[in-house]
């Protein structure tokens, strides 16, 4: 089998959009003397879409959400000569070629997304080719199905975050993940919202129902090691990108402070990366995207590494391309479920570009082992709200 063509598309999306509401998630723009909007430049209202084609008729499906109309032109320009005419199963040399051709400039950010949704594509076109899905490619079925963790409960009105946790209850889910809306720059008032918060949500769930809190880069050490000791008594499965990406030691001391477990790695790339923050027990939990990190190729990696340090691996996003790492290592207990709703950050926008993720049934997904491939196909439903560029 020779790959023929690589064609890749952006969605941006153009339909309705809830709008943004201040403090709804702490971020790392939080940090500048800036007002407004400072989610705006986290939003993921659009996303490319990679089709792999080759000669025998097989059309492997990636995708990438960082920097879509980047990732899209690293594609045209410089990934898509590097594998036309090749053969998808050559997918580790595939990998190394995109990723050494690119090192000067690559490695993270960006090119590494790219090159994770011509990956993600070509085990694809292998579970396609050989009629298995991607998870019985990589080791196969560790779980009879897969847990899930309910992942929004962005930081608004206590009433409102009350009566979505306690949605997620009556659905079934055991987990959840809920947004800090405020940081330093907010001060005590700031520890006490979001302190209060936490308790909110605790008072409706109680404490046999897991509770994850999620910073996203919005806080630095100093707040951090502040506030840290004030959320034990709320017994968190984890704190999420206390601080930025690139502070690994910040990371490090506070994953050995308190009893709570930092976790990161959606902002993190190849196994080299995770490298660094195993070797330096960083965090306790890895969560990259396989959309990011490299692909399945790179993440598979990374569960190996991370199954020898013993730190689970529970990927950022749930959606397919990171439930067929779940179901295959042990490593991973357990996967990030973003509810289906208006979009509104655009995590969510996967679902009006794609079909085929499980809908989960009382906090479990499963994957179906008589669907080849990722088990994913572009939805006709929601085109006409898109502007794709080709
Ligand atoms: O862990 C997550 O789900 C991410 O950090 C979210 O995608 C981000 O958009 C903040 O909600
Ligand atoms: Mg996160």
């Amino acid at each position: 089998m020779k790959i023929t063509r690589i064609r890749a598309r952006v969605f941006e999306w153009k339909g309705r959009t809830v709008p943004p509401q201040a403090h709804f998630c702490a971020n790392a723009m939080d940090m500048l003397w800036s007002r407004g909007d400072t989610m705006g430049t986290f939003r993921f209202h659009g996303w490319t879409v990679v089709e792999v084609e080759t000669d025998d008729g097989l059309v492997g499906i990636g995708n990438v959400a960082l920097a879509p109309r980047i990732a899209k032109q690293i594609i045209d320009q410089y990934l898509a000569p590097l594998v036309i005419g090749q053969d998808p199963f050559d997918y580790e040399y595939l990998w190394q070629r995109m990723y050494r051709s690119t090192l000067a400039w690559g490695r993270k950010g960006v090119a590494m997304a790219a090159i994770s949704a011509i990956d993600i594509a070509l085990w694809d076109l292998m579970g396609k080719a050989t009629g298995r899905p991607v998870f019985k490619l990589l080791g196969g079925r560790t779980k009879e199905k897969i847990p899930c963790y309910a992942s929004k409960l962005y930081r608004t009105d206590l009433a409102d975050m009350q009566r979505e946790a306690q949605s997620y209850l009556d659905q079934g889910f055991s987990a959840m993940k809920m947004r800090f809306g405020y940081g330093p720059k907010d001060g005590p008032a700031g520890v006490r919202k979001n302190l209060d918060s936490v308790a909110a949500v605790r008072e409706v769930i109680g404490y046999d129902v897991d509770l994850m809190l999620e910073c996203y880069m919005g806080w630095n050490l100093e707040y951090a090691k502040r506030i840290l000791p004030k959320l034990e008594r709320y017994e968190p499965r984890w704190l999420e990108e206390p601080v930025i990406a690139d502070d690994i030691d910040g990371y490090a001391e506070l994953n050995q402070l308190t009893s709570i477990p930092i976790s990161g790695g959606e902002h993190e790339f190849t196994s080299y990366g995770f490298r660094q923050l195993l070797d330096k027990r960083a965090v306790s939990v890895i969560q990259y995207d396989t959309n990011r990190v490299g692909g399945i190729t790179a993440a598979h990696k990374v569960n190996a590494l991370a199954e020898a340090y013993s730190v689970p691996v529970i990927p950022h996003a749930g959606q397919m391309h990171n439930y067929h790492l779940t179901m295959s290592t042990l490593a991973s207990p357990m996967s990030e479920f973003f509810p289906v709703h208006d979009v509104e950050v655009g995590n969510e926008l996967f679902y009006y570009i794609f079909e085929g993720d499980p809908t989960p049934q009382n906090g479990y997904i499963d994957l179906d082992e008589h669907k080849p491939g990722l088990g994913l196909t572009l939805s006709e439903k929601y085109l006409d709200q898109f502007n794709i560029i080709e």
